[in-house]
């Protein structure tokens, strides 16, 4: 069988490399050299320079050819999504959507599977989430996610296709909290790495990490989600993953951000896709406007959006009204 990854990224490239164990692999990079460099020379020389990988995965930059294939996985930040697929979007009936990308649309408040359904609603749609970072799943390091469909049969089945040695796959019907675990866990990440270039110490990133979780619950049961499925790998799992990993680009910006970085610096440093900086956004106004108190998301958006400097941000919430815990 062959699977089409749209993206030629980080995640995209370790994704492939799974897939090709078993499969062929065909990869969308908008860019002709990369294609050349995956075709000719095997190598993804902007994401993994220093891997060969597996003659089965070949790249094109036609977005069309990748519609040969009933599988298609998503892997391009969020914010292209709508854009790179509004073209074929009459090619995605029939098709199964595995999404792998984390965050919500800012112009529109949507998860990727509304953008998905909103698109093409005969596309059948997947989510594979969880505490993963492409730099050790490329490594085949044992490493545990949770795939999501109201359609169990596809949910099963895309559980067959990753299931390797070094990769083990949960079943979930529980889209919306799988989608909202893998958004908010980049923006309270990018908070967490705020609060390490600030130099406090783990104390405040336990304290930030747990009030995280209690906010992300909040957010997600009011959008229909089980608080179970937060609790779990797409959640609290991703979020220790991102919040403690030196892989994490989310982390990594929000530690520059913390030591005084302007934003423009901390992305042109990090380089590749930070997420939780327009999920904040789209998180924040999005909460605002159904009336929803979350803190600590709050002091991010003041920082990334209003020019907060991130010391004050730790005062307010510091600062906030004596409450019980729950
Ligand atoms: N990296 C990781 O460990 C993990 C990432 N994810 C999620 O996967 C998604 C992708 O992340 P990741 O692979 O790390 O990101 P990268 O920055 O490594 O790669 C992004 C890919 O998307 C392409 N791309 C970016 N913008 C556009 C656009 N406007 N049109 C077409 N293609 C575009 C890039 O192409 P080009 O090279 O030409 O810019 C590149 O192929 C994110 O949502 C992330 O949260 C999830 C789990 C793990
Ligand atoms: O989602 C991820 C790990 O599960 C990747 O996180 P970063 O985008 O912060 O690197």
């Amino acid at each position: 069988m062959e699977i089409s990854i749209i993206g030629a990224g980080s995640w995209a490239s370790a994704i492939a490399c799974v897939l090709a164990e078993n499969n062929k692999v065909l990869m969308y990079a908008r860019n002709e050299k990369d294609v050349n460099n995956i075709n000719n020379k095997h190598i993804n020389k902007k994401y993994f320079p220093n891997k060969l990988l597996n003659k089965n995965i070949r790249a094109t930059d036609n977005i069309e050819d990748l519609f040969r294939n009933k599988i298609l996985i998503n892997a391009i930040p969020t914010q292209a999504i709508r854009e790179v697929l509004e073209g074929v979007k009459e090619k995605l009936s029939n098709k199964i959507l595995i999404n792998l990308s984390k965050g919500i649309e800012i112009k529109t408040y949507k998860r990727i599977s509304e953008i998905i359904e909103e698109l093409n609603s005969k596309c059948q749609y997947a989510v594979l989430s969880g505490p993963s970072h492409a730099e050790e799943v490329i490594d085949k390091m044992p490493t545990a996610l949770v795939c999501a469909s109201k359609n169990q049969k596809i949910a099963l089945n895309v559980q067959d296709l990753f299931t390797c040695d070094y990769l083990r796959v949960y079943t979930s019907d529980d889209v919306i909290g799988v989608e909202i675990g893998g958004a908010i866990k980049n923006v309270l990440a990018f908070g967490i790495g705020m609060a390490t270039g600030l130099k406090f110490g783990d104390n405040t990133k336990a304290a930030i990490m747990t009030r995280g979780i209690f906010e992300m619950n909040k957010f997600a049961i009011s959008h229909g989600a089980s608080s179970k499925t937060i609790n779990g790998l797409c959640g609290i799992g991703d979020l220790i993953v991102t919040a403690t990993s030196n892989h994490s680009r989310n982390n990594r910006c929000g530690i520059l951000v913390g030591k005084g970085y302007s934003l423009d610096e901390a992305m042109n440093e990090v380089k590749t896709v930070v997420e939780g900086i327009p999920t904040t956004r789209a998180l924040y106004e999005l909460s605002n406007k159904e009336g929803l108190d979350l803190p600590i998301t709050t002091e991010i958006y003041r920082v990334l959006y209003e020019g907060q400097d991130p010391s004050i941000s730790v005062k307010n919430l510091m600062n906030r009204d004596k409450k019980s815990e729950y």
